[in-house]
């Protein structure tokens, strides 16, 4: 013990004691080592929580809990008051060479392995003024520790300390990391629920694009949705998300036209501390969230001319820089875009860049309007009530009145399905006192819009609305030859009941009959 040379003790020790942030394996290293100078049976590592009056064993050497083993030891209540004491004002080592003179709980003696005739020395772990743990060291047979084996092992307390705290913190980080997967995971399928990811009329309005959908969800190729505003284009590209091999991965929405022009660089890229006013700490962008899932560029025609320069950087070196960056950082991201507008014209007025419309244009996939797919409206309708009435917390789910149905198909939806949804949800809210849904609201907006688009031009007066009406339904009757039923019937021709026709023929004063319709 004389001969023993003091740095070489504690560097070697030390090297172990940091040689892992796995605090059983740095342990485990360290005893190996110090065995050599001080003796030891058995080493363990205790955190003390003595609010709760407990010791939690971290790591243990030279004995092993048996399976199940709760790591936790409550300490006898008699001895509460003292053990606080002592971890706040008590001596740094303690040694105790006679039986069980500190009257610990012998069932805790017993689990840790201890016999009857035990030397004990233990030391405090303390860290920026606070205790926060104790190292013990146990060896066979009485007086076993003598004051120059505790001066050895108080070299130790410093890195002893610093590798505990450091192992806990990993833990901890590693315990968060895990917690926040977790939370991740049960969000998105939350989300993925609550936003009902069901796709009304697959089989039928929308069979094409699911088609499409099938064949590129596997491939990495951009997509290029286009439709009007409302169709489902958002829908879709979740779609083609989650049947693709990144459904793991994040799927990143990025409303082109929603981010102002001066935050757009950042949002998308990031930046790093510093970079401009207000970069107070270093930020990652959407494109660096997205790795190793989709993007989804919605209202990529609303990218200012600058951004559209970034955004075709990122898609030809699959890299990018954030703000302020000076190294690139490669992303592994699917592209999916979407708009409502013609991009093609776009290109050819100079309004959007024609290489980048190449890159984004590379399997498109046109989202009809739903007023040529009329026959997913009676499903949508369903869906959308069942689903608004779960969400509106209804006892029950409203019917809705006889021509409802009809007056539903025969509008011409120019906000497409989320119009619908709206229309739905709006009169699910009016009717809570009960009774049945009517959209009795709807028709009259229905066709004079065509017809005002069609007839009037921008100069003429407007015509109310009811005169407007009453001339389209006299424009289809003389269509029709004044048939109302029927194939080829003016209900046919305006795609609605025919007793829906004949209600809104008696409001308006256009009489049944051959020619009596006519002006
Ligand atoms: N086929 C469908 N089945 C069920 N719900 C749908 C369908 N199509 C659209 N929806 C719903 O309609 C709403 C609008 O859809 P979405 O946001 O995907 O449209 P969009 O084309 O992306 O609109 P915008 O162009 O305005 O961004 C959403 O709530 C969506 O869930």
């Amino acid at each position: 013990m004389t001969n023993v040379d003091e740095d070489l003790f504690f560097r070697e020790a030390t090297l172990r004691l940091c040689s892992s942030l796995d605090i059983q394996v740095a342990l485990n290293r360290c005893y190996e080592y110090i065995r050599a100078f001080i003796p030891v049976m058995q080493a363990h590592l205790h955190i003390l929580d003595f609010e709760q009056n407990v010791l939690r064993l971290v790591a243990l050497v030279g004995a092993v809990l048996p399976e199940g083993e709760e790591h936790i030891l409550h300490l006898p209540e008699k001895g509460r008051r003292e053990g606080a004491a002592f971890w706040k004002t008590g001596e740094v080592i303690r040694i105790v060479n006679q039986p069980d003179p500190i009257k610990v709980n012998p069932e805790i003696l017993r689990r840790l392995g201890f016999r009857e005739n035990v030397s004990y020395m233990s030391m405090v772990l303390e860290l920026e003024g606070s205790r926060i743990g104790n190292l013990g060291l146990m060896a066979d047979g009485v007086n076993q520790y003598t004051d120059e084996h505790a001066r050895l092992l108080r070299l130790l307390r410093e890195p002893m300390s610093i590798a505990m705290s450091n192992a806990l913190e990993h833990q901890e980080v590693i315990r968060f990391k895990q917690m926040l997967a977790d939370d991740n995971k049960y969000l998105l399928d939350e989300l993925r629920s609550v936003s009902g990811d069901e796709i009304i009329g697959a089989d039928f309005g929308l069979n094409m694009v699911m088609r499409m959908v099938e064949q590129v969800a596997p491939l990495d190729s951009p997509v290029l949705l286009l439709g009007e505003t409302g169709t489902g284009k958002e829908l879709i590209a979740n779609a083609i998300h989650s049947s693709s091999p990144r459904k793991d991965g994040p799927f990143i929405k990025v409303n082109c036209g929603a981010i102002p022009e001066t935050l757009l660089d950042s949002e998308l890229f990031g930046h790093e501390k510093g970079a401009f006013t207000g970069a107070i700490s270093r930020k990652r962008g959407r494109f660096e969230r997205a790795d190793k899932g989709t993007i989804f560029l919605d209202e990529i025609g609303e990218l200012p001319a600058q951004a559209q320069v970034r955004l075709l950087h990122v898609l030809q070196r699959k890299e990018i820089e954030r703000v302020g960056g000076t190294s690139s950082i490669p992303v592994d991201i699917r592209i999916i875009s979407a708009t409502h507008r013609n991009l093609q014209e776009m290109v050819g007025s100079g309004q959007f860049r024609e290489d980048l419309w190449f890159r984004i244009n590379v399997f498109p996939i046109m989202i009809p309007p739903l007023r040529q797919r009329r026959g997913d409206i009676p499903s949508l309708v369903h869906h959308f009530i069942h689903r608004k009435s779960m969400e509106l917390k209804l006892k029950e789910r409203p019917r809705l009145a006889p021509d409802a149905m009809d007056t539903l198909t025969a509008y011409d939806w120019p906000g497409n399905v989320r119009e619908l949804e709206n229309t739905i949800e709006r009169a699910l809210i009016q009717h809570r006192t009960g009774g049945p849904l009517s959209f009795e609201a709807l028709l009259p907006l229905a066709a004079p819009d065509k017809v005002v688009q069609s007839q009037s031009s921008q100069n003429e007066p407007l015509v109310p609305l009811d005169e407007m009406n009453a001339r389209h339904i006299r424009r289809a009757l003389e269509k029709a030859g004044g048939k109302i039923y029927g194939p080829g019937g003016a209900a046919q021709i305006l795609n609605i009941n025919p007793s829906t026709l004949r209600k809104r023929m008696n409001k308006l004063g256009i009489s049944y009959g051959r020619k009596s319709w006519r002006l």
